[in-house]
């Protein structure tokens, strides 16, 4: 069954804009945890714009021994007063996985992947650091990415699959060619070995197809969408209507 990761980004956004301690993002996570979801995702950038450095040490304290924890990040962004660097963090807290995004400050949110053919050689040592510290690594991928034999090559355990172009499409309701675009990485990534996971701007509304068409999912980080669908059907009750699309899909319905 394909794990349901609930990004907790967008209530540190909440919370930030105040300046205060609430909304909190533990709170938030115990409330997914409760209500089913199987991990928390968390991408701290090197600006601070929502998750921060503490939030990360908090979250790992909660979700210790009881679900997966996913921390995102640009393994190059440079430290920077109040940011450590990502593998700082992730050294740090050790989490389940480690979800590698090459963003720049400059981007509102992440919209691509890595480009192995110029990226692979520097990403080769911190793959290996990452497994050295026994922390499951995934790269972020656009689908139809080339170069996946490189990935499996250096020791990546998953891909993510990068949903945006899929959720934008389905929006257009016209996603057959992303989804078939997404399927097919999916099951070149797979003949190599390596486990595929999805996210971004995956919702309600589009996730049952992705998964229907998209074959062995492992794992779908969720949180922009789930947490403005939350503001009017409260949080408990969507992550249960996530698991719920997840498990129909597993189901073949
Ligand atoms: C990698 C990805 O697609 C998302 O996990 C990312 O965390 C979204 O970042 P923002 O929440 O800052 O838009
Ligand atoms: N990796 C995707 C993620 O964690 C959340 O993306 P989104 O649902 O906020 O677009």
């Amino acid at each position: 069954m394909t794990l349901l990761s609930v990004n907790v980004n967008k209530v540190a956004v909440l919370r930030n804009s105040r300046g205060g301690l609430e909304p909190s993002v533990v709170a938030a996570a115990e409330a997914a945890i409760a209500a089913g979801a199987g991990g928390i995702t968390v991408h701290p950038r090197p600006d601070q714009r929502h998750i921060r450095p503490g939030d990360v040490h908090d979250l790992a304290g909660l979700v210790a021994g009881r679900v997966e924890y996913n921390l995102e990040g640009n393994p190059f962004a440079p430290p920077r007063p109040g940011y450590p660097g990502f593998l700082s963090l992730v050294e740090a807290v050790r989490p389940t996985q480690a979800t590698l995004v090459p963003d720049g400050d400059g981007q509102l949110t992440s919209d691509h992947g890595f480009d192995l053919a110029r990226d692979a050689a520097r990403l080769a040592p911190l793959v290996a650091q990452l497994k050295a510290w026994g922390v499951r690594v995934s790269l972020f991928m656009d689908a139809g990415a080339e170069g996946l034999a490189l990935a499996a090559g250096m020791g990546v355990d998953r891909i993510e699959l990068y949903t945006g172009p899929f959720a934008e499409a389905h929006a257009a309701g016209d996603a057959g060619a992303a989804i078939a675009l997404c399927a097919r990485t999916a099951r070149e990534a797979q003949a190599l070995g390596l486990g595929v996971n999805a996210g971004h701007d995956l919702s309600q509304a589009n996730l049952g197809d992705f998964l229907r068409g998209v074959p062995g999912v492992l794992e779908v980080s969720i949180g922009h969408a789930l947490f403005g669908e939350a503001l009017h059907q409260g949080l408990g009750p969507t992550v249960r209507a996530y698991r719920a699309i997840i498990g129909a899909a597993a189901a073949g319905a």
